[in-house]
């Protein structure tokens, strides 16, 4: 094997004078054209030429990236020639070399491809006489060429790389927060052409059911999305294969593989693209899905390279994580949406009549405001109903409904329940505890019964309702209340100011709107139509067909006098409901025509259950109560049938009532007798 060429001792100091000023310069951190600028003039004296430089190639053609000396036409043939064999060639005076640092090493064998080349003239002289040792020169000083450039290069790609991964994780953190599905697509396009520098991108999201990749953002027919199968074109390719793809028209004829449908419908020229695929993944296995493809179109330099299709990944990555949780945060708006609409519709205000339409108006209009409203009316006719329509048609929808029945509130525990107590700052205070006010944050708050608020509760809702704030109990700092407040009340405020028993600058807080609501018998035919409403409810939560109202039956509906309202109605309709078995019901079976007394005692019975004690303990003993005698007085007093109707014994009937407290009659006293004597 010959030994490669060594250089004359002259040549030796002339290359190591130019690597000595090579390494010097590559230590400015200069830029490729300020490095070029500052060393290229050196390289060529190296070489004994005064006229040429660095082209490189752009768009099938070779540019001058630096020259020096007389801008005379260079042989592009020759430049090609030594690039496609990757080794220097000279021609009438001219020579070319590939830049490649590969050519350091005497044996060229190995070729490599190369977009950059350095081309000069050489001096006549020098040419003809030194032709081997001029070739030698030539080779190591475009190596050392090679070399730094490749450096910098290598630098400038880390630092793009560096800049770009930057911007990529800046946008995606943007992303997160458009609620939109439009606006993110079009973020993210916009993202992607400004980091990629082209002139269009687009995301093709697939169908897999239709097998179509409709095209969004920006990317339209017409103000139609673009569609197109899922199988044609690089993007078809990309979605196929699931690996990116580069194409650039002036280094490829590969044409065939660009989808020019897209172009003509869109009357656009695509010159270079690439496309990568849109990766997501879902649940806890975090399995991996392809929802699309990403495309970057017309780069506005030389045509993309790998660093664009590695930025464009990064961006596809970013973005398939963007659109999933734009679409999981969609459905989950949309399934709060159905929920608080859901809500809504089942407790609709029904009735036809003029002054429940006249309260109906009022309420949609006072719902777009935030003020406090004061609802009015008796026991059972609608008053939380109609606060939870005005929640329910205000802008506070999404947030929560808490209703309080103040009434219920005993004094010691009711700063507690409103305004929430700190850990251990009273004796069952074992956590920390948030009040009403602040559980309603966002929402409405309905303070029902407000007119049976004591004394000292009075002053502390006036407090909050003028200062905005809570503070809990056994707490020091203030929490802001972001509350409506809708408050109700069956008492005659003004008698009871009169009274002294409610403060006057509290109505005056409350009452800023109030809405009355009118009692059932004066809702004319709304007492069937509640009924009928009723009569369905029932009849579909027992899974029973809906019977009909017979004429007596709707005829005794509107004479009944209804002092209970609609929650009378209600529970009226839900006993006749489980109790008959017929299709038909009649005015019998509704059981309205009592004696005024019972009828009263049925309206107590309504307002008694309203006003039963807080505790489970004290109400299940309240309602045992009722419910013996409601059965002993339905049975006219024969105890064997009451007991029963109740489901017990009657001496265990007997055992419950003296357990109650209740009076027993000497039929009682005798059988206590007959089973203590049997015991
Ligand atoms: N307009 C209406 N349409 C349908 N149902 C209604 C209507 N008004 C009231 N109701 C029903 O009647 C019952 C009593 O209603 P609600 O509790 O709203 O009355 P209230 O006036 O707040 O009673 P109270 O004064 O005892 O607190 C509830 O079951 C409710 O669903």
């Amino acid at each position: 094997m010959t030994p490669a060429a060594q250089p004359p001792e002259s040549s030796r100091a002339d290359s190591d004078d130019l690597s000595l000023e090579i390494l010097k310069t590559l230590q400015s951190n200069f830029s490729r054209s300020e490095f070029l600028i500052s060393t290229l003039p050196g390289v060529l004296h190296s070489i004994g030429s005064e006229t040429g430089g660095l082209v490189s190639q752009r768009l099938g053609k070779w540019d001058r990236e630096c020259w020096i000396g007389e801008k005379t036409a260079f042989p592009d043939d020759l430049v090609s020639e030594a690039v496609d064999h990757g080794s220097p060639k000279r021609s009438e005076g001219w020579f070319a070399a590939p830049l490649d640092s590969q050519l350091l090493q005497s044996d060229s064998s190995t070729i490599t491809s190369s977009s950059s080349a350095l081309v000069f003239k050489l001096d006549s002289h020098s040419s003809n006489q030194k032709s081997a040792q001029a070739a030698n020169q030539v080779r190591s000083a475009v190596a050392l060429l090679a070399a730094a450039l490749d450096r910098i290069d290598s630098h400038d790609r880390s630092v793009r790389r560096i800049e770009q991964l930057t911007s990529v994780l800046h946008a995606a953190a943007q992303w997160q927060r458009i609620a939109d599905d439009e606006t993110l697509l079009e973020r993210i396009a916009s993202t992607a052409t400004q980091l990629l520098g082209c002139e269009r991108a687009s995301i093709f999201l697939w169908d897999r059911r239709r097998k179509k990749l409709i095209g969004r953002p920006a990317l339209g027919v017409e103000g139609r999305p673009l569609e197109v199968d899922d199988s044609v074109g690089v993007v078809g390719e990309v979605l196929r294969s699931g690996d990116s793809k580069i194409w650039n028209a002036s280094s490829s004829d590969d044409e065939g593989r660009v989808n020019r449908t897209v172009d003509q419908s869109l009357d656009f020229q695509t010159r270079s693209l690439v496309a990568v695929p849109m990766i997501s993944r879902r649940g806890d296995q975090q399995r991996e899905e392809t929802i699309g493809v990403f495309e970057a179109i017309n780069h506005h330099g030389k045509g993309f390279d790998h660093l664009d299709m590695a930025v464009l990944s990064d961006l596809a990555l970013h973005a398939a994580v963007a659109i999933e949780s734009q679409r999981t945060r969609q459905s989950l708006t949309e399934s709060r949406d159905r929920l608080v609409n859901d809500a809504a519709s089942a407790t609709p205000l029904l009735g036809e009549h003029r002054s429940v339409e006249l309260v109906r108006q009022s309420a949609k209009k006072v719902a777009s405001t935030d003020l406090t409203v004061l609802i009015l009316g008796s026991n059972g006719t609608g008053k939380e109903v109609l606060a939870r329509q005005i929640h329910y048609q205000s802008t506070r929808r999404h947030g929560p409904f808490i209703a309080v029945n103040c009434a219920a509130l005993v004094e010691s525990l009711l700063e507690s329940e409103l305004f929430g107590h700190e850990k251990g700052s009273f004796t069952d205070a074992s956590q920390t505890r948030s009040g009403k006010f602040e559980l309603a944050k966002g929402g409405t708050l309905f303070l029902d019964e407000v007119g049976d608020l004591s004394a000292g509760g009075q002053a502390k809702l006036l407090r909050v309702l003028e200062d905005k704030v809570v503070v809990r109990v056994g707490g020091s700092h203030t929490i802001p209340v972001d509350v409506r407040v809708i408050a109700a009340t069956n008492q005659p405020l003004e008698t009871r100011i009169r009274e002294k028993r409610f403060r006057e600058d509290l109505y005056f807080r409350l009452n800023v709107v109030s809405l009355t609501l009118p009692p059932l018998s004066n809702r004319g035919e709304d007492v069937l139509l509640l009924a009928e409403h009723f009569l369905i409810h029932f009849s579909h939560q027992i899974g029973r067909p809906v019977p009909e109202l017979h004429p007596s039956a709707r005829q005794a509906l509107m004479a009944h006098p209804w002092p209970g309202n609609i929650r009378e109605l209600r529970n009226t309709i839900e006993r006749v409901s489980y109790l008959t078995t017929e299709n038909i019901i009649t005015a019998a079976d509704l059981m309205l025509n009592r004696s005024p007394e019972s009828r009263i005692s049925e309206a107590n019975d309504a307002a008694f259950l309203n006003d039963l004690p807080p505790t489970l303990c004290d109400a299940t003993r309240v309602f045992q109560v009722l419910q013996i005698n409601r059965a002993i007085e339905s049975c006219s007093g024969n105890m064997t049938e009451a007991a029963s109707r109740l489901g017990l014994h009657r001496s265990n009937l007997y055992r419950k009532m003296r357990q109650l407290g209740m009076p027993t009659s000497g039929e009682e006293n005798a059988t206590t007798r007959r089973s203590a004597s049997s015991d």
